[in-house]
């Protein structure tokens, strides 16, 4: 799908067969996903602007290069995205959090926002949103429909699991807003979970059920 980068890794793809896994632990649960947010940076931000400085090593000058620019933003939705921001911020430990809190109304599917606490210049930064699940698109519509109203421009998604409908609306809603995924299911049930998916993502990250 244009906009959408499945990252195939052969050891993200063994992570994910273990989330999927309905007999996997929460405490490996939990690991697994920030293990697969780490090789999920990697990717995201392949093609962050660099610029070269001059660095003394202990044997001469050289020209080296550094990431340019501000220090981008980690935009986790709560609750399930947490897990993700903690591997993306192994990575990228100077970056920004900014915390949007959303739930999916159980009857309408609807996405309804509780909380947002935001850098006062999160509209001068590239923004990495990330959340587990991307199922019928309406949670990351809505981030991205409030990130924009604080004046983001620079936007990306993370997710380990895009369902195919979610992915179609949110391109559609924003086609300006890469998506990379670790795998994509084509469907949804009756209740707008990823089939074969793997289950309920902030349940499995927090064991709350
Ligand atoms: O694409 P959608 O259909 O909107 O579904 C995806 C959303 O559902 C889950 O969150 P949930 O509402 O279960 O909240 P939680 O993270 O607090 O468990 C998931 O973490 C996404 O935020
Ligand atoms: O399959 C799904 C869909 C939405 N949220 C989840 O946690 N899992
Ligand atoms: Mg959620």
């Amino acid at each position: 799908m244009d906009g959408v980068t499945i990252v195939g890794h052969p050891m993200i793809q063994h992570k994910v067969t273990l989330l999927r896994d309905k007999h996997t632990s929460v405490s490996l649960f939990r690991s697994l996903v920030r293990e697969i947010a780490m090789l999920l940076c990697y990717e995201v931000t392949r093609e962050l602007p660099t610029t070269t400085i001059q660095v003394e090593t202990p044997l001469a000058v050289t020209d080296a290069i550094e990431i340019a620019g501000k220090k981008l933003v980690i935009v986790p939705i709560l609750r399930a995205g947490l897990a993700l921001a903690d591997g993306m911020l192994d990575l990228l430990p100077s970056a920004r959090v900014a915390h949007l809190g959303l739930y999916r109304d159980h009857e309408t599917l609807e996405a309804i926002e509780y909380y947002f606490k935001a850098p006062e210049d999160i509209a001068e930064r590239l923004v990495i949103v990330v959340d587990p699940m991307l199922a019928t698109g309406h949670s990351a519509i809505a981030a991205i429909d409030r990130l924009k109203g604080a004046g983001v421009t620079n936007l990306r998604f993370v997710c380990l699991l895009a369902a195919r409908p979610g992915a179609e609306a949110l391109r559609a809603a924003h086609p300006d807003v890469p998506i990379w995924a670790a795998a994509m299911d084509e469907k949804l049930n009756e209740k707008g979970y990823i089939v074969p998916g793997l289950g309920d993502a902030g349940d499995r990250t927090f064991g709350t059920r």
